[in-house]
């Protein structure tokens, strides 16, 4: 399968990387990452050992792949919904965190599809990326449902060794990822502590807090999330990962703009829509946007 990677960051170089052992992949990304990679290939460390020749380019518009892959930032969507535009794609897929993600592709592209990633990466200098834990890929219809796309691209992620789910329920995943995010992102941040720290008091309460209030949220949508299996979710992804510093932390410990509008910013929205209260959401999108406003973003 042809497949562009946009968003040539961390989870982006890895994600692609990996697909470009069975597969024709060209990584989209910044100077000077591409560069490193034209000349030397990309080095994959950690979990994987290996280095990978592919195509890396900075120049996104015009391209043409059975599938895009979008790996960017969500605050930075719309600008590669624009960029995907100018190109032909069977398929446009989101690997990002975050929701309404899909809804900014689907305004560009006929056949969107959703997914989440748990791989965890970090792009380390030019040219290398570090894989800090192997995860999962699901994906599948943003709306639920079977869908023949969803199956292909899901072979096709499976064949090049990512491991891999394609689900008929991703509105119910995505908000299950969402309170998974909105539970510990802001907080670890905020705190600057790793995320198992979540786990106990003080910080348990909050968390826990802000995972119910994003459930209620999307039963108000009409989506089938109990509080119980958001809680669960939040408390194992923490429990996984209790060593690590989420994307949040690390993005406000470098002073660049974090993803707080799609993950604690989208939850108030949403229950602003539903007439649902989401104080604990409120407050952490509050304090954090707060800080953004404050700071001299990168
Ligand atoms: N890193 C992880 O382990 C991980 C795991 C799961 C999910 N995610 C999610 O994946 C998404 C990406 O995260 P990341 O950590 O890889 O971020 P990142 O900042 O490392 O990577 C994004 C890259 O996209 C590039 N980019 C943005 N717009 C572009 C454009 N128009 N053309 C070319 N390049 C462009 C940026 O310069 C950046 O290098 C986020 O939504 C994140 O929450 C990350
Ligand atoms: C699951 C997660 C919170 C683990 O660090 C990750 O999605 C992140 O850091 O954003």
């Amino acid at each position: 399968m042809e497949i562009v990677v946009l968003g040539a960051g961390s989870l982006g170089s890895l994600v692609g990387g990996l697909l470009a052992g069975a597969h024709d992949v060209t990584l989209v990304g910044r100077e000077p990452h591409v560069e490193a990679i034209e000349a030397d290939g990309l080095e994959i460390r950690g979990e994987y050992d290996r280095r990978v020749f592919l195509r890396a380019t900075a120049e996104g518009e015009g391209l043409a792949a059975d599938c895009a892959v979008v790996t960017v930032k969500s605050f930075d969507t719309p600008d590669a919904a624009h960029v995907l535009a100018t190109g032909e794609y069977g398929a446009v897929i989101s690997l990002q965190n975050g929701m309404g993600n899909e809804a900014v592709l689907a305004g560009h592209h006929d056949t969107v599809l959703a997914g989440t990633a748990t791989y965890g990466a970090v792009r380390r200098e030019p040219g290398v990326v570090d894989c800090t834990g192997r995860g999962e890929v699901v994906l599948g219809a943003p709306g639920g449902g079977r869908s023949s796309m969803a199956d292909r691209v899901g072979e096709a992620f499976r064949s090049a060794g990512l491991e891999t789910t394609v689900a008929a329920d991703m509105p119910r995943r995505l908000w299950a990822k969402l309170a998974v995010n909105a539970g510990i992102n802001a907080v670890t941040a905020l705190a600057r502590v790793e995320n198992g720290a979540v786990l106990e008091a003080p910080a348990e309460e909050l968390v826990r807090a802000a995972a119910r209030e994003t459930a209620r949220t999307a039963r108000a949508h009409g989506v089938d999330l109990s509080n119980r299996e958001a809680i669960a979710a939040t408390e194992r992804v923490a429990d996984r990962t209790a060593g690590n510093e989420s994307s949040m932390r690390q993005d406000v410990e470098n002073g660049r703009q974090t993803e707080i509008d799609a993950i604690n910013g989208y939850v108030v929205d949403r229950a602003e829509d539903a007439s649902v209260a989401a104080p604990t959401n409120r407050l952490l999108a509050g304090v954090i946007r707060t800080w953004e406003r404050g700071r001299k973003l990168r």
